[in-house]
């Protein structure tokens, strides 16, 4: 394998990363890579900068310094080609008033181009999430729970490489945070890349197979 093969097969390269607010740093320069069908769970206190951390990934925050590669596509570089391999979750999704669940669905598939067998795959996950029911309702009438569970299945309906997800266990219960657990080790088996930060213990051990901890903006890769 050449330099570039290698370096393309390593789904995330995060290099420095950092992010200032004025002269608050909510996070210092962070580096670290995920490998394929690896996931790391990201750890720390409130406020030490995980959501900084995976929002400055997703490129929704845009960092102070430092670069994300996904897949070999700088994110700012080639911003079109790294996000079409990266999906992240927020632990508030936001949605479109005027659209109905099915419709966010369809919505999403359409625009990355992913509407292939669409409706057999908008059933299964919606089913899978038990959201089946609740298709054609408005997600802003939706639960917190529901609503994360939304925010996932908007993002399972297209393909990707690397998973970001902020703290979705804290709007679960048991039974949710079980369905999730057995898609993302899915996941791992087909070589996605997952980062997911977590506010739970055994959610966290029953998944990790790195850890990554967060303090007061200092990542420090276990
Ligand atoms: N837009 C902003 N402007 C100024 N400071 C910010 C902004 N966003 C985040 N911060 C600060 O950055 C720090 C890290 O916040 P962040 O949301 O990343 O923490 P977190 O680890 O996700 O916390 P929690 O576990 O409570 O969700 C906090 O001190 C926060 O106040």
């Amino acid at each position: 394998m050449n330099e570039i093969d290698s370096h393309i097969n390593i789904p995330l390269a995060v290099v420095e990363l950092t992010k200032k607010y004025d002269r608050f740093v909510a996070l210092a320069p962070a580096t670290f890579s995920l490998l394929s069908g690896e996931i790391a769970i990201l750890s720390g206190p409130n406020g030490s900068g995980k959501t900084t951390l995976l929002s400055c990934i997703s490129g929704l925050v845009r960092p102070s310094e430092g670069t994300v590669t996904v897949g070999g596509f700088d994110l700012d570089r080639d911003e079109v080609e790294a996000r079409r391999r990266l999906v992240y979750v927020p632990d508030v999704p936001r949605f479109y008033l005027e659209l109905t669940a099915w419709e966010h669905l369809r919505f999403i598939a359409l625009a990355n181009q992913a509407d292939g067998n669409f409706e057999e795959r908008a059933e299964a996950l919606l089913r899978t999430f038990g959201l089946w029911e609740s298709r054609n309702l408005f997600p802003h009438h939706f639960s917190r729970g529901m609503r994360l569970k939304l925010g996932l299945v908007m993002a399972f309906i297209r393909p990707f490489s690397v998973l970001l997800l902020d703290e979705p266990t804290s709007a679960l219960d048991e039974e949710g945070m079980e369905i999730l657990a057995a898609e993302i080790r899915r996941m791992r088996e087909q070589g996605t890349a997952v980062l997911l930060s977590t506010h739970s213990p055994d959610f966290g051990d029953a998944l990790a197979d790195r850890r990554l901890l967060i303090r007061q903006g200092v990542l420090e890769v276990q």
